[in-house]
């Protein structure tokens, strides 16, 4: 049973809650088509069924054989919700109520109905209870735990104190995992490269096999599992910096106090904070404050086991809300690449306690798709709320004008790359006829440094290899691999195209770069083993011919002084001995033939500073 809305202390003292199990994902491997999973995911419904049975023991249908009364409770519940929010900026509110009109006796009406829901369900389940003689399915819902407590304590758990309890928790877990995966998800489309690398990292840290079915693969998401997905966590922390569950908060003083900031607080003091504005301050975030990136506080965070100053209530209550969402992310991701189904759709936060994505449940428009490798058909995503263009509510033309040019840098990072310029005037510096050339100045030293700091903001994942004795060329360096046709086109426009004019093979043309791109790092003491570069199939009649290889850092960097003369890595060709030594220049590209074509060859190790490179293929049809 998965439970993330633990919000009472009291809770924790009827022992920890049920482990969050598989659970959540045998609920996957229940559903055969993928395809409905996808509709699932971005809707609060599961979520809050799910744990409605989890809290109450009974279905969100419960009451009268159809879901006529759990939705009319749903709906009562989101709007009492959003007419609260409406308070902060309400000033007349407390008048309102007193006169019972306009928003607030609508209020007071929605709240009966939930009320009135609540009670029934607490009778129902005491009932229900009475009347089982197997004991075991007593306790394994929440408010059972509480009406076995409640007979020992009468006077202060009384009928209301349990309603209480249990809305409680129906808020604070209702809807906030869900919406959090809708804008994660919203994210990571935008940033394909995070979307590639939390796909690599649950592939290295899941162990099943490579084509291990959606249930198989399911089953083996462990504990230890959810531990070591430490790029997925910081990913998830950074769609809450931007997209906090509860974007406006506010906590009652039990005693006068002073904030770390020096204000007094008197007891009974109200203070208002808001995390929405707080995650989005270029003083507390930096300059890109408003970018969603790479952040190092979020990997270390979920690397160590150093957590906020939060209480302990509140950390199981997070650790458990991060279980389930590494869980959903992490299959769904395994099995599914998820890209925008509309690009130019307005995203809209709806105005509620939770920050929900609004049209969440707008189910006609398809919003975002999903193909995983070798899957033939495009699996629709509904529901995610509209992509691109952040537009918030109450923005001037000139706030918008600014943070569009912040966007334009943080799509640099995130996902886009440095631009790079087209260059006319390239050298062809022949080692091998065409079979072993270099191009120097491919990137200027500024795109090859941009790209670096691109590369790192992303974050590397180690790659090793099973080496020689197992039939496998020894390896040891860092790498980063996306899928971007946008970026190979820029860098095959950027000047490759007229040189690769020329070059036929039987009968076939170049016709663009593989838009697998690949970055590698070498530090000091690392390598890349002798080997040949297989050509790849890449469906179609389009084969990869040719590798590429762009030294981002070399001869040439050593005026930047973090990146100061590259010593070793030469990249070395063998025929009988060797053909040709390359070593690294900044912004240099080498081309070689491979498939059958190919040489031998191996990066040399670094023995001082880092060796960047950028790779991909060229493709001929
Ligand atoms: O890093 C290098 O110099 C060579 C890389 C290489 O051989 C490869 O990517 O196949
Ligand atoms: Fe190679």
């Amino acid at each position: 049973m998965v439970i993330s809305g633990v919000t009472n202390a009291s809770l924790l003292a009827l022992g920890s809650p049920p482990k969050p199990s598989k659970t959540s994902v045998v609920l996957f491997s229940e559903v055969t088509q993928p395809s409905l999973l996808i509709l699932l995911l971005p809707m609060p419904t599961p979520t809050r069924s799910l744990r409605f049975k989890t809290a109450f023991g009974v279905e969100l249908n419960c009451l009268g054989g159809s879901d006529h009364a759990g939705s009319e409770f749903a709906k009562a519940f989101d709007a009492s919700g959003e007419i609260i929010t409406l308070r902060y900026i309400n000033v007349f509110w407390k008048i309102m109520r007193f006169l019972n009109i306009g928003s607030e006796a609508t209020l007071k009406k929605k709240i009966k109905v939930v009320d009135d829901f609540v009670y029934k369900l607490i009778h129902l389940r005491i009932q229900q209870i009475s009347s089982t003689a197997n004991d075991s399915t007593k306790n394994e819902d929440i408010l059972s735990r509480f009406l076995e407590e409640s007979k020992k304590d009468p006077q202060n758990m009384s009928l209301k104190y349990l309603r209480d309890i249990m809305l409680n928790l129906v808020l604070a877990g209702k809807d906030s995992t869900a919406s959090t995966l809708s804008w994660f998800f919203y994210l990571i489309c935008k940033n394909p490269s995070v979307q590639e690398k939390i796909y690599q990292e649950v592939m290295e840290v899941i162990e099943a096999s490579e084509d291990a079915a959606f249930d198989v693969f399911s089953r083996n998401i462990i504990d230890e599992s959810l531990n070591n997905m430490h790029y997925l966590h910081a990913a998830l922390s950074e769609t809450l910096r931007l997209y906090p569950v509860a974007p406006i908060d506010n906590k009652v003083c039990f005693s006068d106090d002073i904030l770390p900031g020096g204000y007094i607080v008197r007891k009974g003091d109200i203070v208002f904070y808001q995390p929405y504005a707080m995650g989005r301050m270029e003083c507390l975030w930096g300059e890109d404050a408003e970018i969603f990136r790479q952040r190092g506080g979020w990997m270390m965070m979920a690397s160590s086991s150093l957590k906020a100053p939060t209480s302990w209530s509140e950390n199981l209550r997070k650790e458990v809300a991060y279980r389930q969402m590494k869980t959903f992310a992490a299959v769904l991701l395994r099995f599914f690449k998820f890209k925008l189904g509309d690009e130019k759709k307005v995203v809209h936060y709806k105005t509620s306690t939770t920050l929900l994505v609004d049209e969440a449940r707008r189910l006609k428009s398809p919003i975002a798709s999903a193909v995983r490798f070798g899957a033939k058909k495009i699996l629709q995503f509904r529901g995610v709320g509209g992509p691109k263009e952040m537009v918030t509510p109450g923005e001037n033309d000139q706030q918008s004008r600014k943070r569009k040019k912040k966007t334009a840098v943080g799509e640099e990072i995130g996902g886009r790359w440095p631009p790079i310029k087209p260059k006319r005037d390239l050298q062809i510096n022949r080692l091998k006829g065409t079979n072993l050339f270099t191009i120097p100045n491919f990137f200027t030293s500024s795109e090859s440094k941009a790209f670096v700091r691109a590369a790192e903001s992303i974050g590397f994942i180690h790659q090793g290899s099973l080496g020689p004795a197992k039939g496998e060329a020894y390896r040891d360096n860092d790498r980063i691999s996306v899928a971007d046709q946008g970026l190979a086109e820029s860098i095959w426009q950027s000047g490759l195209k007229r040189i690769f004019d020329d070059i036929k093979l039987q009968g076939k043309v170049a016709i663009g770069l593989n838009p697998n791109i690949r970055f590698y790092r070498y530090k000091v003491g690392q390598r890349f083993g002798r080997h040949i570069d297989e050509s790849v199939d890449l469906g179609g009649g389009h084969t990869t011919q040719y590798t590429l290889l762009v030294y981002l850092t070399g001869k040439g960097s050593n005026h930047n002084t973090s990146m100061q003369s590259l010593v070793g890595g030469e990249t070395v060709f063998y025929d009988r001995g060797i053909v040709e030594e390359v070593p690294p220049e900044e912004g240099m590209a080498l081309l070689h033939i491979h498939g059958n074509k190919c040489m031998l060859h191996e990066a040399r190790v670094v023995t001082k500073n880092v060796k960047y490179v950028l790779r991909s293929d060229v493709v001929f049809a």
